[in-house]
């Protein structure tokens, strides 16, 4: 790839002046943006997001509607583009859009046209920063966006959503200090954990309603394990058949009183061998988990990744938190409920919205 097959494209497809100088702006602010997230010691292809920007709106010179990404799509797969700078095109428009959008926006084929790599989501996100020719914050970009949008719009929520996670991550210490500010002033272990429980509940609800349905929370020894202990008694007040699989017994103070609280609410313990269910909720290891995984975790994790809807409370199991890498066993997620702030091993991980945010006061 490079700045002649660009010219190249544009010229051939006969892309107007004025969205060539427009896609130009996009790649000086994704490529800031890029580089910021470099220093910080993410791992960003520096080329996909440059050739991403400068071809993201070759759509354009045959279809201004939304449909435009997949149009892009399409043309570059004439070019000897890689795929993944193809993908940018594709999933650039608005801040993602999700299938049930395709459909009410009748975009065929109906299908999730969401940014997951990190390339894919710094090249969007930097084309909404992007008005006119001129770099907006984001606070202004937002403010726009809730003009034209709606203030509860999915796209809204998606844009806020980019922020947090090329913008406003953090590493476990990092995480460790917002804890401490918050403690020191007037907040406790206890109330985070009881606030973590709660968003846990109330958000996995809101993307898989528990209402009648069997939701296993697995908790390990630490402050996660905690957090799903929780969760365990909001789950019960929202009308879900709950149980708890304990891998061990409770290491920290509050996980240990949560132990008890759930056990008085009356909610049942199970092992893990004669356990099932419909929804489960990992919380074996958060930004505490050091080294491999060995027994009775590395079972857990398989067992869990068993069944049909898997939650993560912060980090999946088995991911470190601040790398991403893979341990040798790690919870195949379909939701990540990131406590407080987005981590940073989780960025270009998962499709946009795949990962939430839960405010817990820190
Ligand atoms: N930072 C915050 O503000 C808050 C954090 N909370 C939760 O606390 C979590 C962090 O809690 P912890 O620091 O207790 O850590 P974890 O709960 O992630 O795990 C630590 C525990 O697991 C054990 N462990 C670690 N790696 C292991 C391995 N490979 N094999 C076997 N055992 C292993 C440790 O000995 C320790 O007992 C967060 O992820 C979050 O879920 C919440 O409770 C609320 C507030
Ligand atoms: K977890």
């Amino acid at each position: 790839m490079n700045e002649e097959l660009v010219q190249k494209i544009w010229q051939k497809e006969g892309l107007a002046e004025n969205i060539r100088e427009h896609c130009r702006t996009v790649e000086k602010a994704a490529l800031e943006l890029a580089n910021r997230l470099t220093q910080k010691g993410v791992k960003v292809n520096l080329d996909f997001v440059k050739y991403g920007a400068l071809l993201h709106d070759i759509g354009r010179a045959r279809d201004h509607s939304v449909r435009q990404g997949i149009t892009g799509y399409e043309i570059l797969q004439n070019y000897s583009v890689p795929e993944e700078i193809r993908k940018i095109a594709k999933y650039h428009v608005g801040a993602g859009i999700t299938k049930e959008e395709t459909l009410a926006l009748k975009i065929e084929p109906v299908q999730d046209l969401l940014p997951v790599t990190v390339e894919e989501k710094i090249v969007s996100y930097g084309d909404n920063l992007v008005a006119g020719q001129k770099i907006l914050s984001f606070q202004e970009t937002l403010h726009a966006f809730e003009q034209k949008f709606g203030l509860k719009s999915g796209t809204v929520e998606r844009l806020k959503l980019e922020h947090r996670e090329l913008e406003s991550f953090v590493t476990r210490d990092e995480m460790h200090e917002l804890e401490k500010k918050a403690i020191e002033k007037g907040l406790s272990i206890e109330k985070l954990m009881e606030n973590a429980g709660k968003e846990i509940a109330r958000i996995t609800n809101e993307f898989f309603p528990v209402i009648r349905r069997n939701v296993v929370c697995f908790a390990g020894p630490g402050n996660n394990g905690g957090d799903a202990l929780v969760a365990a008694r909001y789950f019960k007040s929202l009308g879900a058949k709950v149980s708890i699989v304990l891998l061990v017994q409770p290491q920290t103070w509050e996980a240990k009183m949560n132990l008890k609280r759930a056990q008085n609410d009356g909610i049942e313990i199970k092992d893990l061998e004669s356990t099932s269910g419909e929804i489960v909720v990992d919380g074996i290891f958060g930004t505490g988990v050091r080294g491999e995984i060995g027994e009775p975790f590395a079972s857990a994790i398989r067992k869990l990744n068993e069944f049909e809807i898997k939650v993560a409370i912060d980090v999946p199991s088995g991911l470190n938190p601040d790398s991403g890498e893979e341990k040798n066993v790690v919870v195949n997620t379909d939701l990540v409920i990131c406590l407080g702030r987005f981590k940073k091993g989780l960025i270009g991980k998962f499709q946009l919205g795949r990962v939430q945010i839960a405010d817990i006061g820190v």
